[in-house]
Order: C-alpha cells, then structure tokens, then sequence
C-alpha cells in the first residue's frame, strides 16, 4: 500500500476553487473535486469550508449520516500536517498558528452568539411567568381584601 502523503493545512487551504477543492476532516485530507456537484448540501458550502482550512466542524456540525462519513473514504488523498516542523517551515507554521487562533476565534463567537441565543429563548417565557405571577398576585390579593371586608 502507497503511504499517504502529509499535507500542511496551509497547503489544503490552497485547494479551495471549483475545479480543485480539499477538505480536511478529522485529520485527514480529501480532493472532493469530483464530488462538489454530487454533494446533497451544495457545493458551496464545501468550498466555503476548503478555504477555512480544517472543516472538520461544518462536517460535524450537519449531523451526516453513517452513509456520509463512509464516502469520505473515496476521496482520500493523505494527512493533515499537524507538526509542520520541516526545516524552513517555520514561517508556514507560525501562519498556521494565527489561522488556528482565528478559526478559534471564530468558534468562540459562534459559541457565544447561539448562547446569547438560547438565553433570549429561555428569558422571554421567564418574563412572561413573573408578570403572569404579579397580575395573578394582584388579582388574589384584591381578591381576598374584597373578600375580608365583607366580613
Ligand atoms: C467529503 C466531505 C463530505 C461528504 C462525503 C458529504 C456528504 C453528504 C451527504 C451524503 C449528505 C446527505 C445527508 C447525509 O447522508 O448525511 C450531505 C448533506 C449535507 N452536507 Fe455534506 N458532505 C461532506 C462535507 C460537508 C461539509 C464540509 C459541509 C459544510 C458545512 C457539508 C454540509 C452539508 C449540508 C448542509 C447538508 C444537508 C443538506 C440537506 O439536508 O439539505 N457537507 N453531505
């Protein structure tokens, strides 16, 4: 068997038009040049996800089925890598340092963002119960003075 090559993610990320496009997921690179028309989400999301560099997450993300992780191996072209510690790589690595802080950056907002989110989903049924508890408190308690001095 052929030994699989290793790549740089800088050296992926080169690969992101049309007519040639890797991905790397899990480690591991992919040439899904051929596959871009046939992919049920669209091809654009594959290029967006090949320019980025690693698209592990955007692939986790979706939730594919078992069908779809068992395709990737069809488009398998080598390894993501991940030491880039040849000598006069020094420069590629560094660059792939601030890649790998904005691509953390960006998943930190993303993080931050659907938190804010879901925080605004849980806060409006909150608000909601307290003025529907204070009317009701009101009401009761209106209610019993009524209630008391008839007596
Ligand atoms: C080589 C890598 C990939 C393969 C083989 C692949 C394969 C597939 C397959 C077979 C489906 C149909 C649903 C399923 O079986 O899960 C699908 C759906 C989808 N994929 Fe991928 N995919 C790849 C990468 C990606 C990436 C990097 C993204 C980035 C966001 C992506 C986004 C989507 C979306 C959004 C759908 C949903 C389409 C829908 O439900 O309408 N895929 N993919």
């Amino acid at each position: 068997m052929e030994e699989l090559k290793s790549f740089p993610l800088s050296e992926v990320t080169l690969h992101s038009s049309k007519s040639d496009c890797w991905l790397t997921i899990h480690g591991k690179v992919y040439d899904v040049t051929n596959f871009l028309e046939e992919h049920p989400g669209g091809e654009d999301v594959l290029l967006e996800s090949a320019a980025k560099g690693d698209a592990t997450n955007d692939f986790e993300d979706v939730g594919h089925s078992s069908t779809a992780t068992s395709m990737l191996s069809s488009y398998l072209i080598g390894t993501l890598d991940r030491s880039s510690s040849k000598k006069g790589d020094v420069g590629q690595q560094s660059s792939n340092g601030v890649k790998n802080v904005a691509a953390k950056t960006a998943t930190l907002e993303r993080q931050v963002s659907s938190s804010s989110s879901s925080m605004r989903k849980f806060i409006v049924p909150f608000i909601s119960l307290v003025v529907a508890f204070v009317a009701w408190y009101y009401y009761s308690h209106s209610g019993k003075k009524a209630c008391c001095s008839h007596h």
